[in-house]
């Protein structure tokens, strides 16, 4: 699986984000086009190659053609992001971090996400940043993305509010487990984009997952000139569909739902399934208090992002708290084989301990499509998908 794995020794913000992804492929000009889908006009792009610290690195920053700008609540954003005609996925990419974004000043500002505004200069930045970043990761292919502990430099920001202490606090309410440091760096090295970008998107934040091959290395410039080079470091290679980031943590959160309409759960388990660091959501049917049937709703996530999950179930369910439990798991390490096959390709999961194979799961998606095209029966797919990756497999192992 593509992935890129984020060494963040000088922090991350937007505009580092959307450099790293130009100097690692991502064409200005299909930036520039994707962008043009989205309808706000007065701003101009600077996409430059520069030098920090002797070390060549994509410069990417936005500037507003006119000091005015509308005021647009997260709702106005929703609407630009979603009328436009980009794709599906960059949408919900986009869309996930800005509520992310919003959560966060709301929380801080202690008013509602409703009446959070993205003021002047800002909003323009900041919808370009966060829908550019969403362009490049689609364009790229990035399937899984990891970084390194964030280094959060030190001191104070000056911004509408005055002089905020660093992390900026729209910028702690993001960290909120994510491992960051400071190393006496003074400025703001991470910026509340840069830290809802990590928390929406990072599957894990720690050192480079066991068995990530690089095959590219970018860089992606930061306006400041430091005594460390002033970018962020993108490692794009592969990773097997099973690795799991090193040291990563497994927590289970639970709750039991007793007033819910039955229509919601569908929607809920396939919206936690799309996050990263969800290794599982399921439903188990118990029996509650005053002799109500209920369901415990049960996530498998990684630990650096409970307090995330936690707020998607409690503002899509009608629950009124969740329990967060450890959990220790071990894998098999898993690969994707793409089978070609009489009927067409298909994926089949391979599962190996120490190099042996113990599982061979074929694809459900892939034999429901071709069970429903050749009109043959579901479980004959199966077997032949097996038996086919089984022949596959010991084929290469001679
Ligand atoms: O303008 C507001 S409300 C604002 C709030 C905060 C908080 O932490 S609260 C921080 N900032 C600063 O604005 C810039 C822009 O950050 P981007 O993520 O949009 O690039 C940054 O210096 C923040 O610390 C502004
Ligand atoms: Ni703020």
């Amino acid at each position: 699986m593509k992935a890129i794995y984020l060494d963040c020794f000088s922090g991350i913000s937007g505009n580092m984000m959307i450099g790293a992804l130009l100097d690692a492929g991502l064409p200005s000009e299909y930036l520039r086009a994707e962008l043009a889908k989205l309808p706000v006009t007065a701003y101009k792009l600077i996409d430059k190659e520069v030098i920090k610290r002797g070390i060549k690195a994509r410069y990417f920053n936005v500037e507003a053609r006119q000091w005015f700008q509308p005021s647009r609540n997260l709702r106005d954003i929703h609407k630009i992001i979603s009328e436009s005609s980009l794709t599906d996925t960059v949408k919900e990419k986009a869309i996930t971090i800005f509520n992310r974004l919003g959560a966060a000043e709301a929380k801080v500002h202690g008013v509602p996400e409703s009446k959070i505004h993205f003021h002047e200069v800002g909003a323009i930045d900041s919808i370009v940043d966060i829908v550019g970043i969403a362009i490049g990761l689609e364009y790229l292919g990035i399937e899984r993305i990891f970084t390194s502990e964030l280094h959060v430099g030190s001191g104070y920001v000056k911004c509408s509010h005055g002089r905020m202490p660093i992390p900026a606090p729209a910028t702690a309410e993001l960290l909120k487990g994510i491992p960051f440091y400071s190393e006496g760096v003074k400025g703001e090295l991470v910026t509340p984009t840069g830290a809802a970008v990590v928390a929406c998107l990072a599957e894990a934040c720690g050192p480079m997952p066991k068995g990530f091959i690089i095959q590219q290395v970018a860089y992606g410039a930061g306006s400041m000139d430091l005594e460390i080079p002033n970018a962020v470091r993108l490692y794009m290679g592969t990773v097997s569909a099973g690795v799991e980031a090193a040291s990563q943590e497994a927590k289970i959160i639970e709750t039991n739902i007793d007033d819910m309409n039955p229509e919601i759960y569908g929607y809920v388990i396939e919206l936690l399934l799309k996050h990263p660091g969800v290794h599982d959501a399921y439903l188990t049917s118990i029996m509650m208090k005053k002799g109500r049937p209920g369901i415990k709703l049960s996530v498998l996530v990684s630990a650096n992002k409970v307090a995330d999950i936690s707020r998607v179930i409690l503002r899509e369910t009608s629950s009124l708290g969740v329990r967060i439990m450890d959990c220790d798991t071990v894998h098999l390490e898993k690969e994707i084989v793409t089978l070609e096959t009489p009927w067409g390709q298909a994926r089949v999961k391979v599962g190996r301990l120490a190099g042996q194979v113990l599982n061979v799961a074929p694809e459900y998606e892939d034999c429901k499509a071709i069970a429903l095209k050749h009109n043959a029966p579901l479980k004959e797919v199966y077997q032949q998908m097996i038996a086919d990756a089984k022949k596959l497999l010991e084929a290469a192992s001679e």
